[in-house]
This record gives structure tokens, C-alpha cells and sequence, in this order.
């Protein structure tokens, strides 16, 4: 035994020893613990007392033990344990405060040990009969008072004598083998298990295992147990089946009583005793070993193997099991030593954490019963007139019915739709006779057009009026966009708008933060109002810079873009009207230094030296002052030149610059210049050390001036940056519409070149989609298009003739995607969104990725009944690794096959939880055309743009 008590004990005080709530059934589900270690000392038996033995020990308190030193020569370490037991102690309290709490873990699924540990005679057996007898009567008792659970007890017995397994039930079975289990950990081969009927039953079990066990007699026990015996209850309990419930606890409960250490001196064996006894040592030695290592905190190797008593016991031993151990000793005075060396085994073993866990089991024969009982009843639920289950039925059908009448409201309102389409269709056709090339203007009335109104699309106040514009519609769009012979014009001004909408967004999100900061922290006539503004401003120039970047348009050999993309296009306005606002900013802080400069009075003049310490906006001390003063001149330089740069870049006439460059000659007027001589003036009035020796200023009022003005400036500003986000908004909305369009045009054009071929007669439509739609399952199929696009378009699109522009879209899209990878040979761009054209085996990762992501969610999407009944109709085998993943890569994989595409849809649809629904309209196909689960490497947007090859 190693390490001194004083050692060990000075390193483990008592009130350092933390332990757990103690958990009777219905503890937490997984605890750390320490083991449970308590040291009982029985009285002084005859022969030592016949001895004239002395008592060498005394129990300080109850959970302290020292040694009696009888010469008091030096003093001697108290040993500390969870509970020291005197001689005088029952063992029914032993029990109860040692091991009880431990013992019924087992009842709430916790595996649980109970060990004696000690010298030989010190009282192990004579202990642990009593805490067992203790313990069953307990778990008896639990059982009779708790009717809502049905137990099954189970006893197995062994002992390891002589380092040999033999079964205490069945000793005819002779020596049993230790296995090891992945899942049990080390277990007894063939080891019998009884079934314990009552506690009668399982008294007389336990009474067979003790009269089976090896005794012998020593010099030190007449009736020495010669092998170590471990009683194994196994505890089962599940919630009765009325409850619903299907789970049960399963804990086995370990009473374990040690062959006792012995020396051989003192128990004068030879022969067979002594054999024992040295194999009784070996064991102990290893159980002391692990015990020890483990109290140093479970790292290196721990030599479990060692000795088969602690292969049984390693769950016990630091693993998922709580554990008690009652440390058993002699208060003799000859065994002291040995005393001496079972407190150090004592000691070492409090440090020991064990993590116990609660045993769960679901049994299928109790899940399948369960089930089967809940169908019965659900059966005669439906069979019943029960007058409850009859509303609740109707009061179903009356929301179906509500369902189906806003399906019908919705039907009607999509056939408007459709015949309005129709009939736009039919105008377009017409319109598309129109020769082409009649309003070719070349590229700069390209330009122009593109960023002006028409003239005819204006009010009579010359304005351009929501109204008109809504007048204008839709038809004059596609006429537009028809007689436009490249459709990537118009993407291409999708592309900026997309650009745009970030930037405005970007700015917009950046001057209401810089705004709320300073609202929040808003202290007008100090230093860090200076500053504030400083920063308000500086973030205003970045904003106009930002926004006055000049476009970048690209000349198109046609003038005739649509009208909308000219609105769209306008955002020059906005940022002149921006322009515009932010002057105003930049006027107020004129005026206001303006005022500054006027409310200069001579007595001002008398106390400038006073004034300047307290108040930062004096002339002298701000360090911030050139930033308000320059303001005016500084934050829109820059602003200006983009703009002027933009102007210079515009054709002259209907130029949306017009009102910008308005405003840039009011601002010229209105706004000194940074090079203007009253803006030097004032900074050289403001900068002269005359100026600020001589002059001083009426604050209070110059603050509250300065306050208002800038609250007002704040204001606006803010009035601004909300208009500014609507207009992002907007923009989105026309980016959309303009992808609409454009998909409309790419149908439009094949409709028509369809219609100039004169000798084809059109097929009906029902025999095209069916064409269409198997071309498109056999593109997809060879393009290795996301299987979450092909479930909703597949679902989606079922025929109805206004599907003929979606599927005419989705032929033509992947039939020039299809190309482009025979062309390319290993490319596949598509898949890849805007990331650089990626090879084709980047679109088969892309699509095993996220044949993944939809195994992962098979567990959690279907029943484990709707899986297997799947697995066994796609033919996943029954066992097996990744059989989610395997029945997943199953889907979408036979083109040719309708049935096996129709049902590949189906479950996907209800793995990404799609149904065809209002919100999941066809539009959806066209704008969103990602994957749930990788919206990078699916982009539907830049999918669209990339198949028209911009
Ligand atoms: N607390 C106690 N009070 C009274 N008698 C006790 C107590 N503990 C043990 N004894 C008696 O001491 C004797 C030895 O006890 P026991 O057989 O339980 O020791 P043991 O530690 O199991 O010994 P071994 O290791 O040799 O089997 C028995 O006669 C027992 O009745």
C-alpha cells in the first residue's frame, strides 16, 4: 500500500470531498461521482479480548478516525471518510448511511456496487449479509409502493477463487470464461441467471450462492471466506403498458464481499490456505492498484486485467456505476499494521470518480405491442359514435372545406391571371411581326434612353407619375423587350441592379448605425459632440463617394431598351436627391457657423480665456473645429467630381444627371467650394491667434442653436436613409420582375420561332409536356442538377397549359447547359453559381453533397415504420452501415422510369418538407431555384444568368 495516511489525508480533507446529491430513483441521467466510502470498525472479538488486546482506534466523530497513540510521544493524522462507524454501530445503520442511497440507484436504471473491503475477520461478511438483507428489503419495499411499474429481479452469483470463475448458482458448471463485450464491457460466459420470484425466493437464492461460497477456517476466522463473491441483482423495470410508455430501466446492483488480506504470519496457513491466501493477496494487490490510479485521475494505463476480480468490477471501478464501499477493520492493537493499510486503501479510494449513467432500454416486443394497441384503439375511435371524436371529425372537415374554397378562389384567380397572360402573349406575338432593327439608334441613344424618361411617359407638369408608369405596364415593357433582339442586354442590367441594391444597402445600414450611435450618445456642446459629427460627416462623404461611383453601361447595339430598365436605371436620381439632402446638412453647419461668427459681441471678446477651458466649441481648443468648419466645403468634393464625372460621361439631353447637375449648380451657388475664398475666410478667421486671443461667445445660445440644427440635420437624414432602404426594397422587387421577363422573352422567342416554321403542325399540349417533361427528367439526369430543383419543378408543374413557358424555359436552359458542358468537355458552371466554371465531377460532389444533407434527414423526417417499409421497397438491405445514405443515392437515379421519378419526388418533397402549396408557386422555380441546404454552391439567380451565358 502506498502513501502515508498524513499524506493522503492532509490532501484530501474532508470538507474538500465533494460529492453529489445522493440519487434515488428519478436523479439526474447522467452523474459524476465520487465513490461512496465508509469505514466500519466492529468491536474486539474473544480471542482478542481473551488476548487482552487493546483497542488501538477511536472514532473522533462521525466521519473521523485516529489512531490512539499510547505513549503520546507524537501526534498522530486523523482519517476522514464519508461515515466511520464505531463498534457500537449497527449494521442496519452502516447500511443506511453507507450504502442505501447507492443501492437503490439500481431502481431507477443506475448501476450499483457495494463493496467490503478489510483484513480477514475484520466483520466483511459478517457486513455485507446485513446490507444485502437491507438492501432487498428496501427494493421490496419500493416495488410494492410503486404499482405504476412492473419489476423483474434477477440474481447470478459467482466467486473467484483461486483467480477461477465459478457460478454460485450452478456449480456444476465448473470454471466460467471471461469475454469481453464491445457493448457490456467483460462478461461471464454462461454464468446462470435466476429470475427472483418474490423476496422469499430470492432470500433463499442468496442463502444457496453463501453455502456454495469456499470457507475455511484460519488462525484469525473459524469460518474465513476464501474467495471473493460478487451477488449480482439485476434490476428491470418498465412504466406499466396502460401508460403509453414503452421505456425501461435496466441497473444491475453488485453486493461484493472481498476475500479478506491476510499475512500469512498472522493467520499461520500452509498448504492449500496458503494458496489461497497468496491469490486472495495477488487480487487485492491489483484491485489497491487500480484503486490507486484511478485516484490520481484516471490517466495511464490501469491494469484492470490483471486480476479477474477487477475485470468483473472495472464498470464499478471508476466507470458507469455508483459505488459504495465499506472499509471493514479490527480496533485491535496486533492489527494495527494491517488496519494502517485497509485506511490507505480507504483513503486512495475517495478520490475516485465514477460516471453513472441511467440504463434506458426500448424493447421492440414492447414498442410493437404499444403499437399495435394504439392502432386498436384508434380503430375503435373511428368505429365509435362517440360524440366528441364525431365534432372533432366535422370540425376537420370544416376547415378542409374552408381549404378547399380558398383553393378554389385561388384556382380562379390563377385562370385570370393565365387567360391575362394569354392575352398579352397573343399582343407580343403580334407586336413581334413588328420589323426589327426599326429602332436601332446605336449605342450611345442606347445609353441615353436607357437612363431617361420619354417624353410621352411624363404628366402634364412635365413629372412622371405612378400612375403612368403603371399605365405604361407590363405590355409596353414586353413590347420593349421584344423588339430587343439580345436578351443580355437586360440581364446585364440585372447584374448592376444586383450591384446597386448591395451598395445602397450597404450604405444605408452604415448611416443608421452611425446615426443611433449618435443619438445614443448625443452630448451637443462638448468635445464628443465634435467628434460625433466629425464622424457623421466623414461617414456622409463615404456614402456620396460611394454612391457616385459612375456606371458602368454597357452600349448595346439596340436603342430600344425597355422602359423599365430606364427606371430602373434612375437611381441617379436618388443619389441626387442624397446630394441634395446631405447640402442641407452642410448649409445648416454654415449657417450655424455663420451665426457662430455673428454672435461674436466684444463683451464675448473680455473672458475668451475662461470660456475656452470649459467649453470645447470655443475657437481655440477644439481639435474637431476644422471638421465642422470645412464641412461645407469638404464631405461633397468628392460626391462632386464623381458626379461631375457621371454628367461628363452622359449624353446631354433627358439625362437623369439633370437633376443632379441642378442640384450640383444650386450647391455651386448656394455652397461655397473648398477652394472658395469665404470658405478660407472663414478658416483663416477661425484659425488666427488674433481671432482667438480677442473673441468670445455667447454659448448657451450658440449650443441650443447648434443642438436644434443638428437634431434636425439628424433627422432628416434619418427621414432619408428609411426612403433609401425602400428604394432597395423596390429595386429587389424590379429585379425580379425583370428576370420574370426575361425568362418570358427567352419562351416568347421559341413560341415564335416555333410559329414562323410554317409546315409543323403543333402537337396538343398534353402530348408536348409529356415530351418536354421527359426531356427535361433526362437533362437534369445527365447535368446533375440539384434533385431539390428537379422535386419542386417536377411537382410543381403538372401539365396545366400555362406550365408551357416554365417547361419551354427549363428545355431550353438545360439543353444549353448541356452543350456547354459537351462543349467544355468537364465543365459545368451551372451548379456552381457564380464560382468559376467547375468541372463536371464539381456538379456530381455538389449533388453527392447534398444527397448527404438528405440522408441526414431521413431519421428525423420519416417514421422509423415509414423507413423500413422504404428501405424494403428500394431495396436498402436490412443491415448494414449508412443505410439512410444508401437509400437516398437510390433517388433520381432512373431517367427513364416515371414511377421510380414520381416516388423519388415524392420523398424528397417530404424530406425538405415541400408541398404544392400557395406559397409554393412556379414563380418560385424561376427566381429560387436553390437547394435548402447549400445556397453558394445551388444560387438559383446566378444558375439563371449563367445559363444565359453572362
Ligand atoms: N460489527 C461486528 N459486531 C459483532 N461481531 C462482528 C462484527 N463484525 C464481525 N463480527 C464477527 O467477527 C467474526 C469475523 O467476521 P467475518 O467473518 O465477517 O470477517 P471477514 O472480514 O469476512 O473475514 P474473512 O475475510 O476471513 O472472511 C465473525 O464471527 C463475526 O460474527
Amino acid at each position: 500500500m502506498t502513501g502515508t495516511p498524513v499524506a493522503v489525508a492532509a490532501a484530501t480533507p474532508r470538507s474538500k470531498i465533494q460529492r453529489n446529491a445522493s440519487g434515488t430513483p428519478g436523479g439526474p441521467k447522467v452523474r459524476e461521482e465520487k465513490i461512496r466510502v465508509t469505514v466500519r470498525m466492529r468491536p474486539l472479538n474473544t480471542k482478542e479480548q481473551a488476548m487482552y488486546d487493546l483497542i488501538a482506534w477511536d472514532c473522533l466523530d462521525e466521519h473521523t478516525i485516529v489512531f490512539k497513540n499510547p505513549n503520546q510521544e507524537r501526534p498522530t493524522t486523523p482519517y476522514t471518510f464519508d461515515k466511520v462507524f464505531a463498534p457500537t454501530c449497527s449494521t442496519h445503520k452502516v447500511y443506511e448511511e453507507g450504502a442505501k442511497d447507492v443501492a437503490l440507484s439500481a431502481l431507477s436504471g443506475i448501476n450499483a456496487t457495494i463493496f467490503a473491503y478489510g483484513q480477514t475477520s475484520s466483520g466483511k461478511t459478517f457486513t455485507m449479509r446485513g446490507v444485502t438483507e437491507s438492501a432487498i428489503k428496501d427494493i421490496y419495499d419500493y416495488i410494492k409502493n410503486t404499482p405504476e411499474r412492473d419489476f423483474i429481479l434477477r440474481i447470478s452469483a459467482l466467486e473467484i477463487y483461486n483467480e477461477t470463475v465459478i457460478d454460485l448458482l450452478k456449480r456444476e458448471s465448473g470454471p466460467l470464461r471471461l469475454l469481453d463485450d464491445p457493448e457490456k464491457g467483460t462478461i461471464v460466459e454462461k454464468l446462470n441467471e435466476e429470475v427472483a420470484e418474490d423476496r422469499q425466493h430470492l432470500r433463499r437464492l442468496i442463502g444457496i450462492c453463501e453455502a456454495q461460497r469456499q470457507v475455511g477456517e484460519t488462525a484469525l476466522n473459524d469460518k474465513s471466506s476464501r474467495s471473493h463473491q460478487i451477488i449480482r441483482l439485476t434490476v428491470e423495470s418498465s412504466l406499466r403498458e396502460s401508460s403509453g410508455h414503452v421505456k425501461s430501466y435496466i441497473a444491475s446492483l453488485n453486493f461484493v464481499d472481498l476475500a479478506g488480506s491476510e499475512r500469512i504470519s498472522q493467520t499461520n496457513t500452509c498448504g492449500a490456505r496458503m494458496k489461497e491466501g497468496s491469490h486472495i493477496n495477488r487480487s487485492l494487490l491489483t484491485l489497491a492498484s487500480v484503486i490507486r490510479k484511478l485516484s490520481g485521475g484516471k490517466c495511464g494505463h490501469i491494469p484492470y486485467r490483471d486480476s479477474k476480480l477487477t475485470r468483473i468490477l472495472q464498470s464499478s471501478l471508476g466507470g458507469n456505476a455508483r459505488t459504495a464501499i465499506i472499509c471493514t477493520i479490527s480496533p485491535s492493537l496486533s492489527h494495527v499494521e494491517q488496519t494502517r493499510n485497509t485506511l490507505a486503501f480507504a483513503t486512495s479510494a475517495k478520490e475516485v470518480i465514477n460516471t453513472a449513467r441511467v440504463n434506458m432500454v426500448v424493447s421492440n416486443k414492447t414498442l410493437v405491442r404499444q403499437l399495435q394497441k394504439e392502432v386498436a384503439r384508434l380503430e375503435g375511435e373511428l368505429r365509435s359514435p362517440d360524440l366528441s371524436v364525431n365534432s372533432c371529425l366535422r370540425s376537420l372537415l370544416a376547415e378542409k372545406e374552408l381549404k378547399i374554397q380558398q383553393m378554389e378562389r385561388d384556382m380562379e384567380d390563377l385562370r385570370r391571371q393565365r387567360d391575362l397572360a394569354q392575352t398579352q402573349l397573343d399582343l407580343e406575338r403580334r407586336v413581334n411581326k413588328v420589323p426589327k432593327g426599326s429602332n436601332d439608334c446605336g449605342p450611345s441613344s442606347q445609353i441615353v434612353r436607357c437612363l431617361s424618361f420619354p417624353e410621352e411617359n411624363k404628366s402634364a407638369n412635365g413629372k412622371r407619375t405612378p400612375e403612368r408608369r403603371e399605365a405604361v405596364g407590363r405590355q409596353a415593357m414586353l413590347k420593349n423587350l421584344l423588339a430587343s433582339p439580345d436578351p443580355s442586354i437586360l440581364v446585364g442590367e440585372i447584374r448592376k441592379l444586383e450591384d446597386r441594391q448591395l451598395q445602397l444597402c450597404e450604405d444605408a445600414n452604415r448611416a443608421l448605425e452611425v446615426l443611433h450611435q449618435d443619438f445614443a450618445t448625443h452630448k451637443l456642446g462638448n468635445q464628443e459632440t465634435a467628434e460625433t459629427m466629425s464622424k457623421v460627416l466623414s461617414e456622409i462623404k463615404d456614402l456620396v463617394a460611394a454612391s457616385s461611383t459612375p456606371e458602368e453601361i454597357v452600349a448595346a447595339d439596340k436603342a430600344d431598351l425597355m422602359e423599365k430598365i430606364t427606371q430602373l436605371k434612375n437611381q441617379g436620381n436618388t443619389i441626387a436627391s442624397l446630394e441634395r439632402k446631405l447640402e442641407n446638412v452642410q448649409k445648416s453647419i454654415d449657417k450655424l457657423v455663420s451665426a457662430f461668427n455673428a454672435e461674436e459681441t466684444p463683451e464675448n471678446k473680455t473672458t475668451p480665456l475662461r470660456r475656452k477651458k470649459i467649453l470645447p466649441f470655443t475657437l481655440s481648443n477644439s481639435p474637431n473645429m476644422q471638421h465642422i468648419i470645412r464641412a461645407p466645403c469638404s464631405p461633397l468634393s468628392s460626391s462632386r467630381k464623381a458626379m461631375e464625372h457621371d454628367i461628363e460621361n452622359r449624353a446631354p439631353e433627358n439625362n437623369i444627371g439633370i437633376s443632379g447637375s441642378d442640384s450640383f449648380a444650386k450647391f455651386h451657388k448656394d455652397t461655397p467650394r473648398k477652394d472658395d475664398k469665404s470658405c478660407d475666410s472663414i478658416l483663416s478667421r477661425a484659425g488666427s491667434p488674433a481671432t482667438r486671443k480677442s473673441k468670445s461667445v455667447n454659448v448657451m445660445k450658440i449650443q441650443k442653436m447648434f443642438k436644434n440644427a443638428a437634431e434636425e440635420n439628424i433627422r432628416s437624414f434619418r427621414v432619408y436613409v428609411t426612403e433609401l432602404k425602400e428604394l432597395v426594397a423596390k429595386l429587389h422587387y424590379q429585379k425580379q420582375l425583370l428576370v420574370c421577363q426575361v425568362l418570358e422573352l427567352e419562351a416568347n422567342k421559341s413560341l415564335n420561332e416555333e410559329k414562323d416554321t410554317p409546315d409543323r403542325s403543333p402537337l396538343p399540349w398534353h402530348i408536348l409536356f409529356d415530351q418536354q417533361r421527359k426531356q427535361i427528367i433526362m437533362l437534369w439526369h445527365l447535368c446533375h442538377i440539384s434533385l431539390v430543383h428537379r422535386t419542386q419543378f417536377f411537382l410543381l408543374l403538372g401539365g396545366d397549359p400555362s406550365d408551357q413557358i416554365y417547361m419551354e424555359v427549363e428545355l431550353r436552359r438545360l439543353t444549353r447547359l448541356e452543350q456547354h458542358l459537351a462543349e467544355l468537355g468537364n465543365a459545368s458552371p451551372a451548379l456552381l453559381g457564380d464560382e468559376p466554371a467547375g468541372s463536371v465531377s464539381a456538379s456530381i460532389r455538389a449533388l453527392k453533397q447534398e444527397r448527404e444533407h438528405l440522408a441526414r434527414k431521413v431519421n428525423t423526417k420519416l417514421t422509423a415504420e415509414e423507413r423500413e417499409l422504404l428501405y424494403a421497397k428500394w431495396e436498402v438491405p436490412p443491415v448494414g452501415k449508412q443505410r439512410r445514405l444508401q437509400f437516398v443515392n437510390k433517388l433520381w437515379t432512373d431517367p427513364y422510369n416515371m414511377q421510380h421519378v414520381q416516388e423519388s419526388a415524392e420523398i424528397v418533397a417530404k424530406l425538405i418538407d415541400f408541398s404544392v402549396s400557395d406559397e409554393n408557386s412556379k414563380d418560385m422555380i424561376e427566381l429560387n431555384f436553390s437547394s435548402p441546404f447549400n445556397k453558394k454552391t445551388w444560387a438559383g439567380w446566378n444558375f439563371i444568368s449563367n445559363l444565359l451565358n453572362l
